[in-house]
Order: structure tokens, then sequence, then C-alpha cells
């Protein structure tokens, strides 16, 4: 667990992490400003994936094999090449070949180009299981797809575990306003868009522009009166249940509207201050991925933040593929966490209690 002498530590991965993130923000602009209907692919589980949600993932595979070159190479990673190998997606393979190579030869920084079984192998590096030794890193390539699709939020999460624990995050969110992260549904005419976060275990939380402005330390806002606060969570019903989210900020006091917003997005701007309060409760059966979690939580403890379950546990990064948590996942300043845990239980107790509608 050690970085290299005179260095800080994971600064070589931490640079690494950020300039994969970068370039394969470029592919998913590209793709999100050309949406192309009929490049979306329905996975099993009914998630809908995109040519850019592979695209992202081949790039940054192919820019940490590039950069970290040291120890072997684990990748949990969300997609994998099953469906691109199906005889009726040549077509959509042929996309994302295309448009993998166009942005690298755009971005110059490597000379490769890929066959379409280079892609295939590219997106399959992301099979690891991960688990509690080694180092393994955590990648979804684009988190929030339904908000990309609709032309709203989402982000590149990428996050290394050491020995089971989260050590850095970077989160790339491409149409996050950078100089006023409040309008985050609307236009954002006059501000500089992009954001990228990230975070050393230890070291702090930053937030620079996708082009590469000088970064700037962030923490969490300040707030300990639950009246001022204002909570985040998903823009999909069908992610979070609203009702029981309404329910525990009536009680924590809150007054103000919920900010609905896809994707880690929400751990950036918990982490910068805007926002105080981030609440996630899955409808019942659903199990978390570490890659919806890793780099965000991150980002959000390194700026000062808590990020827990419903009973107040901490994350669990180290169980393989999925987390292991209770009910739900909360994220908040030092200074809620107590008040907010306890209208989180009220409000979950109340509702199982309600008599269930026929
Ligand atoms: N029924 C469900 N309950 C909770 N989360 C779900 C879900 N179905 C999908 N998700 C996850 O919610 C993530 C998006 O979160 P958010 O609602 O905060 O934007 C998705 O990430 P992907 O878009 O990477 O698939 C997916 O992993
Ligand atoms: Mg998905
Ligand atoms: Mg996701
Ligand atoms: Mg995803």
């Amino acid at each position: 667990m050690s970085g290299s002498a005179g260095s800080p530590l994971y600064a070589a991965e931490l640079a690494a992490a950020k300039k994969a993130v970068a370039l394969a923000a470029r592919l998913c602009q590209t793709v999100q400003q050309e949406i192309l209907q009929s490049d979306i692919q329905s996975k099993a589980d009914k998630s809908p994936v995109t040519v850019a949600d592979y695209g992202s993932q081949v790039l940054v595979s192919l820019a940490l094999n590039m950069e970290v070159t040291s120890g072997s190479f684990s990748m949990v990673a969300e997609e994998d090449s099953e469906d691109l190998r199906k005889d009726n997606a040549e077509e959509i393979l042929e996309h994302i070949t295309d448009l993998v190579n166009e942005t690298l030869a755009e971005n110059g920084s490597y000379n490769i180009t890929l066959s379409k079984e280079g892609i295939l192998s590219a997106i399959d590096t992301g099979k690891s299981e991960g688990g509690p030794s080694g180092r393994h890193w955590v990648l979804d390539p684009i988190d929030g797809t339904k908000g990309f699709l609709r032309g709203g939020q989402y982000a590149i999460a990428l996050a290394l575990l050491d020995e089971g624990k989260v050590v850095l995050g970077v989160l790339g969110c491409p149409n996050l306003p950078l100089t006023s992260i409040s309008n985050l549904n609307g236009s954002s005419s006059g501000d500089q868009t992009g954001a990228l976060f990230s975070a050393t275990i230890g070291c702090g939380a930053e937030v620079e522009s996708l082009e590469g402005s000088p970064p700037q330390k962030i923490s969490v806002c300040t707030i300990d009166n639950p009246v001022n606060a204002s909570f985040f969570e998903s823009y999909e019903g069908a992610h979070t249940m609203h009702d029981l989210t309404g329910s525990i900020a009536e009680k924590l006091g809150v007054q103000a509207p919920p900010v609905r917003i896809d994707s880690q997005a929400k751990y950036g701007a918990l982490a910068c201050g805007v926002g105080a309060i981030y609440l996630r409760f899955p409808h019942k059966g659903y199990k978390e991925k570490i890659w919806d979690h890793a780099a965000g939580a991150i980002v959000v403890t390194e700026a000062g933040g808590v990020v827990t379950d419903a009973s107040g546990n901490d994350l669990d990064f180290s169980k393989g593929r999925f987390l292991d948590v209770d009910t739900g996942i909360i994220a908040t300043n030092k200074q809620l966490m107590p008040s907010l845990l306890k209208s989180v239980q009220e409000a979950i107790k109340e509702k199982s209690q309600a008599p269930s509608p026929l």
C-alpha cells in the first residue's frame, strides 16, 4: 500500500484515472450530441445500454493499461461483451469501434487503432469479481444511462480498491455546470460545463474542469439546521422510493423540495457544498453494485462528508461486485448525520407498520 518514493500515495494512479475518465468523457459527449435511438441496446436486466457505455469502458480500460504498467490489472466494470458478440450486434460493434478509434485519433495521446476483437476484449477486462485483497479498478462507464439518454446528468465513475478499501475516486460529470452547480437540470448558459471530481484517501477532494483547469479543494456544506438543508435523490422513481424520502425529509424538517438528478453527479454536487443530503432507497429486492457508489463515496468522505447505509454502517466495498447494504444509502455532513439517521429510522419503521395496499 505504498506510493513510489518521493511522490504522494497513489499519485500515479490518480493521474492515470483522471486521464482515462477525461478521454471517456469526450466519447460520451460526442454520442450524447448525436443520440441515435437505434444504438440503444437493452440488457437482460432491462436497463438500457448505449454505444457510449461500451465505448467509455473500452477507453478507460485502454488508458489505464497504458498509464499504469506495474502490477497485474484487475477491473470490476458494469458492462460485458456478451450482447455485442451476438449476430445481430455487428452494426453496433462497428459503430463502437469507429467511435473509439475516432476519439483516440482526435485525442492523440495513444497511437493505437483497435479492431472489433480488440474492442470486445477491452470490454471484458472489466470482468473481475473484486474482493478484499489486492488492487481492483472499479468502473461505471456511464452512470445514469437513463439521464444520458434524456440529455440530463450522467457520470463516468472510476475508483481504485486496495485491500478492500476505496483509496481513490474520479468522477467525470460532463453536464454539470462548474461555476454554478445550482441549475442542475436546466441549461447553464454562461457557465463552464463539465466537472471532474477526484479524491485520494487522506488527501481531500478536488474539482477541476473536464478541460483541465487547476484543481480546487472542495468540502461539503456546513449547514447544521435541517430547515436550511436541501436533498438530492434519483430522478427515476424506479431507482428510489420517492414517498419514503419525502417522509424522511418531512420528519427532519427539510423545507426545500427534492433536487432530482441522475447519476453520481449527486455525490459530486454534495461534495462541493451544493445541497446537504443525498438519499437513496431502492425498491425491495434491489442489490446495489459497487461501481454505482465507490467513486462518489470517496469524493464525499474526502470532502468531509459521511456516507452510510440506513443503519449508519459504513459501505463495505470488499464483498465483490455487490454492496451488502441495509435498506438504503445516505450521505450528508457530520453535523446533520445524527438527526438524519434518526429520521430515516423513524420513517422506515412507520412505512413497515403502514397497512399494505390491497
Ligand atoms: N431498480 C433499481 N433500483 C435502484 N437502482 C437501480 C435500479 N435499476 C438500476 N439502478 C441503478 O441506478 C443507477 C443510476 O442511479 P441514479 O438513479 O442515481 O441515476 C444505474 O446505473 P447505470 O445508469 O450505470 O446503469 C443502475 O445501476
Ligand atoms: Mg447500467
Ligand atoms: Mg451506474
Ligand atoms: Mg452504467
